[in-house]
């Protein structure tokens, strides 16, 4: 739970994101991960689209090291890059490795519609928009893996122990992502702070876009969804 206070634009964000952020927590994937009964088919559908997903998902934090003005955020920028990099996306590695799916088969994997639409949409804002709009299209994916990675290990803390997912959860729960999605929160309210509300509105819409993508990444998952083609 975020700590609220009255002047941060990141307040805001959270309280008007909480009926999507409520439907990506009670989701059946999602729940299904915290109870350890997810099917596996629908989880290496995940980790396989997952991973071409943090491919893209990586690169935004490279054009924030692009837009930053200063050499702090620059190296904070790499740091999450870095930790998506290897350790992120090495939690797929090894889950893909125990279901015998090699790096190589995880990386060619064909992205779907719906990851198409995410990536492209936070692609596009990095191509064309500010660094405060960056940092709008990539916060959800941070921060509500980070609520739901606190939410899980809290609802589920008596099967952790004999659990087919625990790393998972345990990932997004750690200090590693915890700082990450902190640190992102707080260069929002940095960016945003004096801003006209014709601007402050134009980043909720991008945070409530990819926060209603995140809901399709489920749903995308949990249905195994593909192309029909
Ligand atoms: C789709 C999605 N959103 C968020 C995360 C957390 N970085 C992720 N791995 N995948």
């Amino acid at each position: 739970m975020k700590v609220m206070t009255t002047t941060n634009f990141t307040d805001r964000l959270y309280a008007n994101v909480q009926p999507i952020w409520e439907k990506n927590h009670n989701h059946p994937f999602v729940q299904g991960i915290g109870k350890g009964t997810l099917e596996r088919d629908k989880f290496v559908h995940y980790l396989k689209q997952d991973y071409v997903y943090l491919i893209d998902y990586a690169k935004l934090f490279s054009v924030g090291v692009l837009k930053a003005q200063d050499l702090e955020t620059m190296g904070r920028f790499a740091q999450v890059l870095h930790d998506t990099l290897h350790v992120e996306m090495e939690l797929h590695r090894q889950f893909a490795a125990e279901f015998g799916i090699s790096s190589e088969e995880l990386e060619a994997t064909r992205p779907t519609p719906v990851n198409i639409a995410y990536t492209n949409y936070m692609l596009n804002v990095a191509q064309n928009g500010s660094l405060a709009e960056v940092v709008a299209c990539l916060l959800p994916c941070a921060w509500d893996y980070w609520e739901i990675g606190k939410l899980l290990s809290r609802q589920y803390s008596d099967r952790l122990s004999l659990h087919p997912y625990a790393k998972w959860i345990e990932t997004y729960n750690s200090d590693t992502f915890a700082d990450g999605a902190k640190w992102l929160i707080e260069l929002m309210d940095e960016l945003a702070a004096g801003k006209p509300e014709r601007e402050l509105a134009v980043l909720e819409k991008h945070f409530q876009m990819t926060s209603k993508y995140e809901y399709l990444f489920w749903e995308m998952n949990y249905y195994k969804q593909d192309w029909p083609i």
